[in-house]
Order: structure tokens, then C-alpha cells, then sequence
């Protein structure tokens, strides 16, 4: 994607980068850590306020690392992206049309099985993502065991274990992303498979997506789940956020 229609389309969301600084969007249900994350990577190099048009707010944050630098967006909480709220709406539309250059999904170590739907959901929508377990600390007090490694391998993105209170993990966090956007970490996060009925939907709907321009902008199968649920928040984003004439360059 041309550089100028990415800055254009971050700047819907009152972000503005250079062609240096990678964005870092940060994702996961309520209450799992996510802002501790973030406050302990960025500092107090932070930039708060509210989201474009929304009551809900908004938190910028840059660090450093290798010598590159990261903006970080702290999105808010949300258990799914299916736009029941303004929350889910501001997370969904960011990861879809904010071209982020990884997400971080913070994930609660001691429900992994709740919280993992909304990390199905990212890894429909962008392959750019590093799962953060979070709370292992917590994880250790209540005796739940993690394999990792298997978790990584079963996911296919790279799983990083924090205890981000503590500072516990942040570095490996900060190496995968990097890892991620210098392109030196490729991923292929697993995708759910739906009912027959659904796949057979999807495989209609897909040699109909895929010509379009707007196959280059959003994952053609997260477009084609999110027709198929008739998903109009969604539909109203596209014509929001994507000039469609200038979409592929
Ligand atoms: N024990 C422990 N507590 C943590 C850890 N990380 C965060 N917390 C605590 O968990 C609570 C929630 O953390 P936040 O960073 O506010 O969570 P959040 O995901 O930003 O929450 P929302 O923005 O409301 O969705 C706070 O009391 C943190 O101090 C951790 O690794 N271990
Ligand atoms: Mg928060």
C-alpha cells in the first residue's frame, strides 16, 4: 500500500506518523493489562486524549528500540470486534483500517480459553499480530499451567509470557514486535474454521471479493464473515474510512 494513503488513513484517527515510526496498536479484553503495558513501555512519552468524535478515550505513546522508533496506541478494552459498542467499533475500525504495523493482543494468562476469541478475531483481520500473556504471575499463583511453545506453535504467531506490573517480559515484547515489523518474524495465525454451511458461504463470496480494490485493503475473509453477518457498523466504516477510488496504489 502507497505510503501517503496510510498516513491519510491513520490520520482518520488523529495519528500521525513519519515513514520511520512503526505503530504499535495494542489490543485485548478489559482489565488484562494493557494500559500497565503501555505505560511501562512508552513513560511518559505519551499523548492522551479522545478518539476522534467519540467519548472514549485515547492514549499515543512512542518508545524506542534498535534504534527504531514505535508509536504505541492503547486502544480500549473490548471481548470482541462485532461493534456492539463505541469500544468495539474504535478497536475494530483501527485494526482494519488504521494499518497498524503489528498488534498486540494482551491476553489474562488465567482465562486464556475467554480471552483467546478476541485473538481469532485480530488474526482474521491482520496476520501483523504478537499474542501477550499477561498476569503469569497471577497464572503461577493459581497453580494454571502454560505451554507456551505449544501455544505459539498452535496459534502461529509469536507468544510472549509478561508479567507487565512487574516489568516481567517487556523486553521480549518489545524484540518480537520488532522482529515482526523489520520482517525478520513472519507469521501465520490460524484461522477458525466456521460450520460447512458458513465455509460454502464464504467460498461464494470470495472469487467475488478478491477482483475488487478492497481486497487489498481489508482480509478478504474477515470482509466476506463480516457480510455474511450483515454486519452494517462495519459496512458503514468501509464507506467512512476507504476513498474507494484511491484504495489500491
Ligand atoms: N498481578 C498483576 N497485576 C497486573 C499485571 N498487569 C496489570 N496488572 C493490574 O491489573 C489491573 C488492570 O490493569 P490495566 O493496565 O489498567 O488494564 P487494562 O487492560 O488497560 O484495562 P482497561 O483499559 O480497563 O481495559 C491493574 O490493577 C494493574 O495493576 C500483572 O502482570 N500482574
Ligand atoms: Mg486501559
Amino acid at each position: 500500500m502507497n505510503m501517503d494513503y496510510r498516513h491519510r488513513l491513520r490520520e482518520h484517527f488523529g495519528i500521525k506518523t513519519n515513514d520511520q515510526q512503526y505503530v504499535v496498536a495494542l489490543a485485548g479484553n478489559p482489565n488484562v493489562g494493557k494500559s500497565t503495558v503501555f505505560n511501562a513501555l512508552t513513560g511518559l512519552r505519551q499523548h492522551t486524549g479522545n478518539w476522534p468524535g467519540k467519548t472514549v478515550d485515547n492514549a499515543q505513546g512512542s518508545y524506542t528500540y534498535e534504534n527504531k522508533s514505535f508509536l504505541m496506541i492503547d486502544l480500549p478494552g473490548t471481548y470482541s470486534l462485532l461493534s456492539h459498542s463505541a469500544e468495539e467499533e474504535i478497536a475494530r475500525d483501527f485494526i482494519c483500517f488504521g494499518k497498524p504495523d503489528a498488534t498486540i493482543v494482551v491476553l489474562d494468562a488465567t482465562s486464556l480459553e475467554r480471552n483467546l476469541n478476541l485473538a481469532f478475531q485480530i488474526m482474521e483481520i491482520t496476520d501483523k499480530v504478537v499474542v501477550c500473556v499477561n498476569l503469569i504471575d497471577e497464572a503461577q499463583k493459581k497453580k494454571i499451567e502454560i505451554d507456551f511453545e505449544r501455544l505459539e506453535a498452535k496459534l502461529g504467531v509469536p507468544v510472549i509470557p509478561t508479567a507487565a506490573r512487574n516489568g516481567v517480559g517487556l523486553k521480549n515484547l518489545q524484540k518480537a514486535v520488532y522482529e515482526l515489523v523489520i520482517g525478520s518474524q513472519i507469521t501465520k495465525p490460524k484461522q477458525i474454521k466456521y460450520s460447512p454451511q458458513i465455509e460454502e458461504a464464504i467460498d461464494t463470496l470470495l472469487p467475488q471479493i478478491e477482483p475488487l480494490n478492497i481486497a487489498q485493503m481489508i482480509n478478504p475473509r474477515w470482509l466476506a464473515l463480516r457480510l455474511l453477518d450483515n454486519d452494517s457498523s462495519f459496512i458503514e466504516s468501509i464507506n467512512r474510512y476507504i476513498n474507494l477510488q484511491n484504495a489500491v496504489k
